[in-house]
């Protein structure tokens, strides 16, 4: 299967073309394909409303003419909007290529972690019942959730450990590590109601410093040159634990993808109405002194 490939926004591509490449906007930050098209829709006849790339805040919205294009661009760049939520949206005009982007542009997703072959990456199957699954979701579901800008927290122990998340279809977790100087080696994400894939980065040349919710990581993931890490994939079941110890810990970005539908071998699996993770990490006394200094803010 394929989409319409369009390329980044570059000076100089004018106002001539029919397709935006709109930026604040998608199912990440709550507004879903059908809304968008009928905003811009008040502007002309949209042909297709697309996903720039897979952040899920960044949308190709694909006009018949030009003229549609303008007025939108006039009427919606940098002003806030009511009909989305009163988001101000980034607009530039985009131009479309020949050809198809292949929609399998994705690593392969292994369902076991001895297959990732990532020092110190362990992933525990059925590690709760389904009932103590129930019980830990009645239970965090009781407290009150701290809104983020697409998920749900809540914190136990410090305040900056964000222990439970809460992911709604569709948004995920921009690449990072989790920093070394603030907790130990070892980090544990329960998975529970829904499923998601989790991606590793290993970076070759230099690191990709970045923290997980910013949106000036998103512009880095896109000018991010593709060739310069190593990448591997491992579904998260419901249920599951995983841990990140040693080199996966210290070395290798996890990511999550921001799909509501993820290829896992022949499988296409929907994310659900949401993911709760548990993630149990201890604060680390003291400098980090981990094999890894190149990965390292305490030995940089
Ligand atoms: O949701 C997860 O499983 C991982 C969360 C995570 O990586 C983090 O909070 O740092
Ligand atoms: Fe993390």
């Amino acid at each position: 299967m394929g989409l319409p490939r369009f390329t980044c926004p570059r000076r100089g591509d004018g106002e001539s073309s029919p397709h935006l490449f709109v930026a604040n906007c998608g199912p990440a930050v709550g507004l879903s394909y059908d809304t968008i098209a009928s905003v811009f829709g008040a502007y002309g006849e949209v042909k297709g409303v697309y996903a720039a790339d897979d952040s899920g805040t960044r949308v190709i919205v694909s006009y018949c003419d030009n003229i549609s294009a303008q007025a939108a661009m006039k009427a919606l760049n940098g002003h806030p909007c009511s009909n989305l939520g009163g988001r101000s949206l980034h607009i530039q005009y985009s131009v479309q290529s020949l050809g198809k982007v292949n929609t399998t542009d994705s690593v392969p997703v292994s369902t076991s972690a001895s297959d990732l072959d990532i020092p110190g990456l362990y992933l525990m199957h059925d590690f709760v019942t389904a009932k103590e699954e129930e019980e830990l979701l009645a239970a965090v579901d009781s407290r009150p959730w701290q809104h983020l800008a697409k998920r749900r927290v809540q914190h136990y122990g410090y305040e900056f450990r964000y222990d439970v998340n809460e992911y709604p279809p569709g948004v995920g977790l921009s690449p990072h590590i989790d920093t070394h100087s603030a907790f130990n080696g070892l980090i544990f994400s329960l998975s529970l109601a829904g499923p998601c894939i989790m991606e590793f980065r290993k970076y070759t040349t230099g690191v990709w410093f970045a923290k997980p919710t910013s949106s000036s990581d998103e512009e880095n993931l896109i000018s991010e040159n593709k060739s310069n890490f190593l990448r591997k994939a491992i579904y998260l079941p419901p249920r599951s634990m995983l841990l990140l110890s040693g080199e996966a810990r210290y070395a290798w970005h996890h990511y999550i993808p921001h799909h509501k539908v993820d290829k896992v071998k022949d499988s296409l699996i929907r994310r659900g109405p949401r993911r709760v993770s548990f993630t149990l990490r201890k604060v680390l006394e003291g400098p980090c002194k981990c094999e890894f200094p190149e990965y390292c803010d305490s030995q940089r």
